[in-house]
């Protein structure tokens, strides 16, 4: 049994229970009108299940756990890593939601900077868990803000959410952005400058 991990201000997350998951997903075959034992999907249950763990793994992660490594380079300007693939879960649909990251930080006074996979791990963390879009942007660029200390963030998420495309409205292609911009990349200059990079193709 691995420890519960606390997240910031949100309930103690347990272990992963396959076999509930795993009941669950049987008897949502059955509420559907299928026969969980046939052949073909006697084994799914299992997949789904191994499936959900996968795609919710961010739960029991925290992002301290992944903003570890940190040089002291002594660079004080905008670093921006763009085109971060994601995927999500919608939290209302449980459907997937995907597409890409954008992440910049003005790195702390100190010069204190971290590994550029460090940020693509970073939005994984807050990805893998039933999320909103616009609670996703806003926990990467506040996790950079708190644990790297980072003088300035910006956050843009661009997803096209499966629960628009497949099901109800039904309009595929439609994509959803959001923006988190804290501290100095507020300031109308260095957020145009940024806004400019990531838009550029
Ligand atoms: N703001 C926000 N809304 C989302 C996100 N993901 C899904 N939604 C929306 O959540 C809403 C849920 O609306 P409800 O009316 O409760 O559910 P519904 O009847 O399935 O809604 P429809 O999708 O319009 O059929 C929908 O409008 C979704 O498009 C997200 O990341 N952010
Ligand atoms: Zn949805």
């Amino acid at each position: 049994m691995t420890d519960p991990v606390t997240l910031d201000g949100e309930a103690t997350i347990g272990e992963f229970d396959e076999k509930r998951a795993e009941n669950a997903v049987r008897e949502l075959l059955i509420a559907v009108g299928e026969d969980p034992d046939r052949e073909g999907l006697r084994a799914t249950p299992g997949r789904v299940a191994r499936a959900y763990r996968e795609l919710l793994a961010g739960l029991r992660q925290k992002p301290e756990d992944v903003l570890t490594t940190t040089f002291d380079l002594g660079h004080d300007e905008m670093v921006l890593v763009k085109d971060i693939a994601i995927v999500s879960m919608c939290e209302h649909h449980l459907l997937p939601f995907h597409g890409v990251a954008h992440i910049g930080y003005i790195p702390a006074e100190s010069g204190k900077i971290t590994g550029l996979s460090k940020l693509a791990r970073l939005v994984e963390v807050f990805a893998r868990r039933p999320q909103v879009q616009e609670r996703l942007t806003t926990q990467v660029a506040d996790s950079l803000m708190r644990i790297l200390e980072a003088r300035g963030a910006i956050v843009v998420i661009e997803a096209e959410h499966m629960c628009m495309s497949v099901r109800g409205i039904r309009k595929p292609g439609a994509k959803t952005l959001t923006s988190a911009v804290r501290g100095q990349l507020r300031d109308s200059t260095t957020r145009a400058e940024a806004m400019s990079l990531i838009m550029a193709r």
